[in-house]
């Protein structure tokens, strides 16, 4: 499959990296952390912001302590929901882990070759996750094919472009990279999303890779592929 764009737009979990990556080793990194954390940064704004919506989206009191708001968090977590704050949070969490040398991710095994070789082309390369910027940029610092963080030009989270399986985050995104909708490629597991990003004019690409949730997906309209081998991708 051959698709002509200026920018490629990637998903992590699923298509960069193995869902157990985020649910295992990042999930139990952050899990034990987040009480710690909250105590020990009460004076962040940041972390301060994000208490705050965890209180009121998790129905809890607005005196309610660290261990109700702990016991919310790990709730979102459980259920995999990607809730703002809960976010926000794990991603500090992370960006100490990465940095400390606690964490590193581990990407599929085509995928540091197909990111080099596309920007060596010429494409613009972003990503576009649930997952914190913060979160993601630490997460490309340290990984088992060296820090990456140099072949990403731009990063969409939930905050600064919204849910990702809304279309008005895909016209937002657009925005952010001063581009025609169809000169974007959007790379994702998950079909809810490509529809999302269809529907702003987007061209799709769905990872259907072999032991993964949406290994067996139905991705519809989207071509779908098992590896980043199958695609390949121009600068129009
Ligand atoms: C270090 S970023 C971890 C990714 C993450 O937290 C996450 O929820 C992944 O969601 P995605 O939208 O990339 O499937
Ligand atoms: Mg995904």
């Amino acid at each position: 499959m051959t698709i002509a764009v200026d920018w490629v737009v990637l998903d992590i979990e699923g298509t960069l990296t193995a869902t157990s990556q985020v649910h295992v080793v990042l999930y139990d990194y952050a899990r034990p952390r987040l009480g710690p954390w909250i105590d020990g940064h009460g004076d962040d704004p940041v972390v301060a912001d994000a208490v705050a919506q965890v209180r009121e989206l998790g129905g809890l009191s607005a005196d309610a302590g660290t261990d109700e708001i702990v016991r919310v968090l790990h709730g979102w977590m459980s259920a995999d929901q990607k809730i703002a704050p809960l976010k926000t949070l794990q991603g500090l969490i992370w960006q100490r882990g990465y940095a400390e040398g606690d964490l590193t991710t581990e990407f599929f095994p085509d995928v540091a070759p197909a990111l080099r070789a596309w920007h060596a082309a010429g494409l613009r390369l972003a990503v576009f996750s649930s997952g914190s910027v913060a979160g993601q940029v630490a997460s490309f610092s340290r990984t088992t094919d060296g820090d990456v963080t140099g072949l990403f030009e731009q990063h969409f989270d939930t905050v600064n472009a919204g849910p990702k399986r809304e279309e008005p985050s895909y016209r937002t995104i657009a925005k952010g990279l001063d581009a025609e909708p169809d000169r974007i490629v959007f790379l994702s597991d998950v079909p809810a999303e490509l529809h999302a990003a269809a529907a702003a004019g987007w061209h799709t690409v769905g990872l259907a890779r072999p032991g993964e949730p949406f290994g067996d997906a139905d991705f519809g309209p989207h071509q779908a592929i098992a590896s980043f081998d199958e695609l390949t991708l121009e600068r129009a």
